[in-house]
């Protein structure tokens, strides 16, 4: 690892958490029931589920990019505002949205001056280290290149590397490999795994992929149809670090294809109701 877990890390604890999506009006969506879930520091969660069913809405409100309509949400013990003010949220979309006349280097760290720039974050200590951050996701060699001249995967390790350079309590990401290539889209797989070992992030991780999300994992939280709900919680033992072998393992490929089945039945009650 090369840096200390932050001493105030305390996870992350959903109590309740409930949208709707225009609330009084006749269209109204209710996108999530009651959500309870408890995330320990440092660990890996996946949430997975059928399409529309809240999870990025969830990832949204952990965010701060929207208020929940009912409940609460506390990362490391303060309030998802609180730590969107400090600079404290890492961020990774499907698409790395590089600045394109920005080097590499520059875009890695344009979020944390911007967080440094406002007066209420003055003092702020920078733990992360740049160069060494640079050469852990791949990019040593590459500081001084603009993002058209990288690979769409390099470019999500770019996007990667700006929302660490922040040092967040909490690193959420949405379907962040998505729009990459099969092939791309499984050596991230293990370049994410890799680099959160060193840094070792409380990381929120939305996927369509069960294969991508058992690999990663400590847990999988499968959602319910909309409004979304916990369905279950898969604790995903497979030992670290996980290698090619651990994708071929019997014990993997069961977890994935368990999951599945259970992905479907929650489908099908979907069509069902
Ligand atoms: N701004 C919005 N206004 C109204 N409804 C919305 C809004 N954003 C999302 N929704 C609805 O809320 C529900 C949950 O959406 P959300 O994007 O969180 O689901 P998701 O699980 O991430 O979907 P997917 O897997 O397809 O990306 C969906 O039915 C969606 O149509």
């Amino acid at each position: 690892m090369v840096e200390s877990k932050r001493l105030d890390a305390q996870g992350i604890q959903i109590e309740a958490v409930e949208v709707t999506y225009g609330v009084g009006s006749a269209e109204s969506v209710r996108a999530l029931a009651p959500v309870d879930l408890s995330i320990h520091a440092g660990a890996f969660v996946s949430l997975v589920g059928p399409s529309g069913c809240g999870k990025s809405t969830l990832l949204k409100v952990l965010a701060d990019l929207m208020p929940p309509t009912a409940g609460a949400v506390r990362i490391d013990g303060a309030a998802p505002s609180v730590l969107r003010q400090a600079g404290r949220i890492g961020l990774v979309f499907q698409q790395a949205n590089l600045m394109p006349w920005l080097t590499i280097e520059k875009n890695v760290c344009l979020l944390r001056e911007l967080v440094r720039q406002r007066k209420e974050n003055a003092g702020v200590t920078e733990s992360i280290d740049i160069a060494k951050l640079i050469e852990i996701v791949g990019l040593k060699g590459f500081e001084n290149k603009l993002p058209h001249q990288l690979s769409g995967g390099m470019q999500q390790r770019a996007a990667l590397a700006r929302a660490l350079a922040l040092d967040p309590s909490v690193l959420l990401m949405d379907e962040p490999f998505a729009a990459l290539d099969e092939i791309t889209r499984d050596r991230m797989a293990f370049e994410l795994m890799r680099i959160w070992q060193q840094y070792q992030k409380t990381v929120i991780f939305v996927t369509h992929s069960l294969a991508e999300a058992v690999f990663l994992s400590d847990r999988v939280v499968l959602m319910s149809a909309r409004p979304g709900r916990i369905h279950r919680i898969y604790e995903i033992d497979l030992p670290r670090p996980r290698t090619e072998e651990t994708r071929l393992s019997d014990a993997f490929l069961m977890l994935v294809a368990e999951i599945n089945r259970e992905l479907y039945k929650v489908m099908h009650e979907q069509v069902n109701q």
